[in-house]
């Protein structure tokens, strides 16, 4: 079995109650245990996780996602801290801490920064019982409030690390073909992105903000990078290391010939 280099990235969906908009505690318990089994077979695992603003609605006092941009970053700068501590209480409990990365697309745009951040990665995956999980900063930028541009910092990431493979772990079990009436089928492999962006509805999570598009639009730039991808459910973090080993339920974006 050899050891991989793997981005995992959660969507807000998948951390938060179907119920009620707060952190889904007994979900992140199941991600951290399948992070937990990575790790167990020699993974190397670096996690995006959305679901900062989600984490802080209960705090702020808000039932459902507010509008306003300034009342996100406030959601966030609340929820990122309770996030954060769930992770870590869970981690604790596979002798594993967490590193948290919060960055904005501008501190990879720059060259000099992108490189300093590389280094730190580098660095905190030398401590075999770290894992870094990446937010963005949402407090100072508003990209991925707007547009769910964790599918695109994952991705971006995931080529600056030279990963060897990209997980998009989300609340459907991988890209379907909603279009045919009746049908639920999921799309088991897409050799060519561009061809299936039309598959993409604007239907997305109540919590979420990228929606289908946003991902595809991440797969797309990770594997014209050389690094291929899978779409698959958060809800069943338990196949992950199926999903490594080739198997599992999902949508594998394979590397173009
Ligand atoms: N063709 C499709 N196949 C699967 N899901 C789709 C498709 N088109 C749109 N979606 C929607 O994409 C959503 C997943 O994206 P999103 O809600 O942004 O999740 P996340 O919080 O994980 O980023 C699902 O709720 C689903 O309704
Ligand atoms: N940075 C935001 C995430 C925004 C985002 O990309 O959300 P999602 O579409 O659920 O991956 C947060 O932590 O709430």
């Amino acid at each position: 079995m050899s050891s991989k280099k793997i981005i995992l990235k959660f969507g807000s969906g998948i951390l938060t109650r179907t119920d009620r908009a707060e952190t889904d505690e007994e979900q992140l318990c199941k991600l951290v245990q399948a992070i937990a089994e990575l790790k167990r077979r020699k993974h190397e695992v670096v996690v995006v996780s959305s679901g900062a603003v989600a984490s802080g609605l209960k705090a702020m006092g808000f039932k459902e996602r507010p509008q306003d941009m300034v009342t996100l970053q406030a959601c966030a700068a609340v929820g990122q801290t309770t996030l954060m501590h769930t992770y870590q209480s869970f981690l604790r409990g596979h002798g594993l801490n967490v590193g948290q990365l919060l960055l904005t697309h501008a501190d990879l745009e720059s060259q000099d920064r992108a490189e300093k951040v590389k280094a730190t990665l580098l660095r905190l995956l030398e401590c075999h019982n770290v894992i870094p999980i990446i937010n963005e900063n949402d407090s100072v930028a508003v990209e991925e409030l707007r547009f769910g541009d964790n599918d695109k910092l994952s991705a971006r990431v995931a080529l600056l690390w030279k990963a060897d493979l990209l997980i998009l772990l989300t609340s459907v079990p991988g890209l379907m073909n909603l279009k045919d009436s009746g049908s639920v089928d999921i799309v088991p492999e897409v050799k060519n992105v561009e061809d299936a962006l039309h598959l993409a509805e604007e239907v997305k999570g109540s919590l979420s903000v990228g929606g289908m598009t946003s991902k595809l639009r991440a797969v797309q730039d990770a594997v014209q990078g050389g690094i291929p991808c899978i779409i698959a459910s958060g809800r069943h973090p338990e196949q992950l290391a199926d999903l490594v080993d080739g198997s599992g339920v999902g949508t594998r974006f394979p590397v173009p010939a």
